[in-house]
């Protein structure tokens, strides 16, 4: 990819990109954990969890681990408290990282369209985006929820291409995941990343994105400016 990119639109990730949503998804966590008679998790583990929807990040407090799998009966019972725990708890904690309201103002300054594509199931989704105060950025959210296959697969991003008018290859997503790079590549987006989210506790940059920044203030050189 070619700096100063000029994308038809950018698509940008939730947990980890804009939004620190760890401290509310460890609450929740460890609370669950304690009504089922578990011991708490902690938040170092929830934050190498968090990016593959809500399902799997109950499924890995419960094995402890990344790629486990739970006894059938255990998520039954775990899944129904963790959602009603969430529902009370999806922006109590959790806040904008630093420079993302200027970044995203400076996005809008320069006329990008902009859509939301996160992991995390719509019924949280909307009322995250609304407490933070960034909802009426975005003209486009897809959550998890909403397709039948959820990032890594392309197919969220393909359908904000198509919803936007935009053709893959002059598209931009914007994440912190390994799974957004991977969602990127095979829908023919541009992706970059920021480097303090959440990627399941590697360096983001051995996913090889086109670019990685710390703040999403850096857009400013990264993304060519169509008012000239
Ligand atoms: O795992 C989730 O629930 C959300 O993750 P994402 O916003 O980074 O896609
Ligand atoms: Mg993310």
């Amino acid at each position: 990819m070619q700096f100063p990119f000029r994308p038809g639109m950018v698509l940008i990730d939730l947990d980890g990109t804009l939004v620190d949503s760890v401290p509310d998804l460890t609450f929740c966590v460890d609370e669950m954990m304690a009504r089922l008679g578990r011991p708490p998790r902690g938040e170092p583990a929830v934050r190498q969890w968090v990016g593959n929807g809500v399902e799997r990040l109950v499924v890995r407090a419960l094995t402890g681990q990344l790629d486990g799998e739970p006894d059938a009966a255990d998520f039954e019972r775990a899944l129904p408290i963790f959602l009603e725990l969430y529902a009370e708890n999806t922006a109590t904690r959790s806040v904008l990282y630093p420079g993302v309201r200027e970044g995203l103002d400076l996005l809008r300054a320069r006329g990008y369209r902009l859509g939301c594509v996160t992991n995390k199931a719509g019924r949280f989704t909307e009322p995250l985006l609304k407490a933070v105060g960034i909802r009426d950025t975005f003209e486009l959210v897809v959550s998890g929820d909403a397709l039948p296959e959820k990032k890594p697969s392309p197919l969220p991003l393909l359908h904000a291409a198509k919803h936007f008018g935009v053709e893959p290859t002059a598209a931009l997503m914007l994440g912190d995941s390994v799974s957004d790079v991977r969602a990127a590549r095979a829908a023919g987006f541009g992706i970059i990343c920021v480097s303090y989210g959440y990627n399941h506790g590697d360096d983001i940059r051995t996913a090889e994105p086109d670019a990685v920044i710390d703040a999403l203030t850096e857009l400013d050189d990264l993304l060519a400016d169509p008012r000239g």
